[in-house]
């Protein structure tokens, strides 16, 4: 494209009009030098002819005034020469245009001798001298045109005028030709100027592009220097030519080994690809793993290519930009895993779990290899994570996850779904049942012997557990990750419930039992509403005068269709379902109101002065339990001294401090507390200290044998003795025979509860014991 004038103009800024305007002041000053000795050298001859002639006088006058613009013009070229840069050019050239008028004028009057004498040769001197002097300055002044025409202008009009008033024709066609000379000289110098014009814009132009195209590289340069990302240009046959900082840092390797490098010739070749396609004119991505070929060092890398054209569109080499992702894939690497691996035990959770269920699934669908799920619950766990702390349970559960792995094959997953539950996946049971389930049999075992051994994680003395499996084994094409999970959940409730340490596997027969506890928790729901709780009571004997003293308030529901349910197949639903609450408020309220009734009542020979209610951990729990616990004794009228609340160690064992404080409210509202159950947890004398118990009640597994078992005789031999030093009250629990009585009553048991005396029952009964001489059964 060839641009014109206005096109190159239209780039230019007042800068840029300026610095041509200073160009052409330049030039213009420049050029006035090298006509200085013609015109001294014209001025001379001019004195020469003239002088002899009657113009004598007036010729050296003109001589004298042209040297004194001459010498004039010389000090202002002069000065300009050495002062051009400290004054504006419109200054100079205000100068300038003062001299060559000057000068123009001056040799213009000279128009004024050539008439004055007779002499041909005056004449033609004149007028050759004044049109070479104006053809010169007509190139030399170009550069300012305006300056150009009024020289001109200044130098020829007199003559003309001369001539053309002369009044020879001759003469005046003459003029008429200065004339014309003179419209030539304007219109040559025009396009002198046209033509310097032209040149100085396109120097400035050039110029500006010039400084455009290095301002461009260098910031290019910065760019390519300072970015924070790798760079690197290659050939087309894959050498590298150039690189940046960034990317030697990357690497680690010298400026050196980059350039010159033979890309096809690295050892990791996962990048050749990229690098490939970008020399046949794509475009190429690679992100992924990179081992350098030259140090020490693995990394992630993401690199995109492009091709790089020369001004004909011929590939000439490629640009590779490779930045450093290993912080993001890491830390990718680290959200996927915290996705499917247990925080604590690292090992699959349940969102891997599932995953690879179902990938054992479909090959099950496939080939018909079966496979096995174990679901796994420490026994006793919460009672050690109570009593112990979050920090020995969570390492009891480390070493849970260690132990099993150990025990697993490759293809087997263990994974934790939460809490104190783990699962484990065994693949590959081949496709007889019984194979498979005597192999899913012996992996319990192994299990069960291993969890033997009591875990050492740094107590002074080795925790021992056990654990309860529930297996499962597929058995229908049909059957989901989660039907299985299911059944293997459920096939471990029951394993539990049957004695811990023990495994059963999945019958259908659970299901139904399963179905049974979703039909009792909906029908607790409305026992209250129905008046279908009822409480029990069961007497509690003094030993020494073995009358009764007390009873414990036990629940009791009175199903329409199921009959009479104990607390041990509803307590645990109720419990779970958060239906407790309101059934433990329920059973307080009505203990208090029927206790209060008995002693209002004032039935014969009746000494009865404490009630014991059971209170559940879930109920304890609740933040405003100790309130309404006061405010039912209050509103039931009930002497808070005879209330006697029954709490179980794992109760209390949690949250300590918050325990603390509820029990210390309790008794300041003179109300007891007993420790129900007592031997069966990790209570220690340490607790029994801290907590303001009344009252301890001896669990009756340990009553039962008291007899029979050393073991269990030395330990309620050992509560009573410490009970002695707390001074707390001791109930034992159970009491079934006279052998058992007599025990507890020679080792200092106060109290005791058990069918010696009585079964816990209902209302009217306990009345008829009360009233009746029953109240000293234990008298035999
Ligand atoms: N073999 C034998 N058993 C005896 C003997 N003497 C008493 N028992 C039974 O031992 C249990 C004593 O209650 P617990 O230890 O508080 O244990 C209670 C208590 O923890 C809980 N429970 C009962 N009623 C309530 C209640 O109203 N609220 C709460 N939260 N739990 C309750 O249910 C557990 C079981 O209650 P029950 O089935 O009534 O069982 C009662 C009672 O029937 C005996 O000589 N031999």
């Amino acid at each position: 494209m060839v641009l014109n004038k206005k096109d190159l103009t239209g780039y230019m800024d007042g800068d840029d009009r300026k610095r041509i305007r200073n160009e052409q002041v330049a030039i213009a000053y420049k050029q006035a030098f090298a006509s200085i000795f013609p015109l001294f050298f014209g001025a001379f001859i001019v004195l020469l002819l003239f002088y002899k002639t009657n113009l004598t006088d007036f010729v050296f006058l003109w001589f004298s005034v042209v040297i004194v613009t001459l010498i004039w013009r010389i000090w202002l070229l002069t000065d300009y020469r050495r002062n051009f840069h400290r004054l504006d050019h419109s200054i100079w050239e205000r100068r300038f245009k003062y001299v060559m008028y000057s000068s123009a004028l001056i040799w213009g009057s000279a128009a004024f001798f050539i008439f004055q004498t007779p002499d041909y040769l005056h004449h033609f001197f004149i007028i050759f001298l004044l049109t070479g002097i104006a053809s010169v300055a007509s190139g030399t002044l170009a550069s300012l045109l305006g300056v150009t025409i009024v020289f001109l202008s200044f130098l020829l009009t007199p003559i003309f005028i001369v001539m053309f008033f002369h009044g020879e024709f001759e003469v005046q066609m003459m003029g008429m030709l200065v004339l014309a000379f003179y419209m030539l000289l304007v219109s040559a110098a025009k396009r002198i100027n046209s033509n310097i014009m032209n040149a100085l814009t396109s120097k400035i132009l050039h110029q500006k592009a010039a400084n455009a195209l290095a301002l461009s590289e260098e910031r290019f340069e910065t760019i390519f220097k300072e970015a924070p990302i790798g760079i690197f240009y290659y050939d087309t046959d894959l050498i590298v030519m150039e690189t940046n900082n960034e990317m030697l840092q990357a690497l680690q390797i010298p400026r050196e080994t980059m350039i010159g490098l033979d890309l096809k010739a690295l050892s990791d070749t996962r990048l050749s690809d990229a690098l490939n396609v970008s020399v046949h004119g794509q475009k190429g991505f690679y992100e992924g793993p990179y081992t350098s070929t030259f140090v020490e060092l693995k990394m992630w890398v993401s690199l995109r290519t492009s091709p790089i054209y020369d001004s004909e569109r011929r590939i000439i080499g490629g640009v590779g930009i490779v930045s450093d992702i290993t912080e993001r894939m890491n830390a990718e690497e680290k959200i996927k895993h915290q996705a499917y691996f247990d925080a604590l035990t690292n090992i699959p959770n349940r969102a891997l779990l599932k995953d690879r269920v179902d990938q054992s699934l479909a090959h099950y669908r496939r080939y018909g290899s079966l496979i096995a799920i174990m679901f796994l619950d420490l026994d006793h766990f919460k009672s050690i994570n109570d009593s112990l702390g979050h920090y020995i349970g969570d390492l009891l559960l480390i070493e849970t996850a260690n132990r099993l792995k150990h025990i697993c094959r490759e293809g087997d997953t263990v994974a934790r779904l939460g809490g104190d539950e783990f699962i484990i996946l065994l693949n590959e049971l081949g496709n007889d049942p019984m194979v498979a389930a005597t192999r899913a049999e012996t992996v319990a075992e192994k299990i069960h012997e291993v969890f033997s051994a009591p875990f050492d994680i740094g107590l002074a003395e080795p925790i021992s557990t056990s654990s309860s499996i529930g297996i499962v084994l597929v058995s229908s094409k049909d059957q989901t990750s989660d039907d299985l999970l299911k059944f293997a959940d459920t096939a471990m409730y029951q394993a539990k419930k049957e004695g811990r340490n023990t495994t059963r596997f999945y019958q259908e027969e659970m299901d139904q039992w399963i179905k049974k506890r979703l039909f009792l928790e909906n029908a607790l729901r409305s026992a209250v509403k129905n008046n279908e709780l009822e409480l029990y009571y069961q007497p509690v004997i003094e030993m020494k005068t073995k009358l009764i003293i007390g009873a414990e308030a036990l629940l009791r529901w009175n199903h329409p269709e199921l009959g009479l349910i104990m607390p041990d197949e509803m307590i645990e639903i109720a419990e779970e379902s958060g239906l407790i609450v309101g059934i433990g408020e329920w059973v307080l309220r009505e203990a208090c109101t029927q206790f209060v009734r008995w002693r209002a009542e004032n039935l014969r020979q009746s000494h009865i002065d404490r009630i014991a209610v059971n209170v559940s951990a879930v109920q304890f729990r609740q933040s405003d339990f100790v309130d309404k616990v006061i405010r039912t004794v209050a509103e039931t009228g009930l002497v808070p001294s005879m209330l006697e609340l029954e709490l179980t160690e794992s109760t209390v064992i949690d949250n300590i401090d918050i325990v603390i404080d509820k029990m210390n409210r309790l008794r300041h509202a003179g109300i007891g507390i007993s420790m129900d159950d007592f031997g069966t947890g990790y209570s220690s004398l340490g607790y029994l200290k801290k907590l303001p118990f009344t009252t301890l009640k001896i669990d009756r597994s340990f009553v039962r044998d008291i007899v029979s078992d050393t073991d269990d005789a030395a330990l309620v031999e050992t509560i009573l003795s410490m009970a002695s030093i707390f001074k707390f009250d001791v109930i034992a629990e159970g009491v079934e025979t006279i052998e058992q009585f007599k025990f507890l009553e020679s080792h200092g048991c106060q109290y005791f509860q058990g069918y010696l005396c009585s079964k816990p029952v209902q209302v009217k009964h306990f009345e008829e014991l009360l009233v009746h001489e029953i109240q000293s059964c234990a008298a035999q």
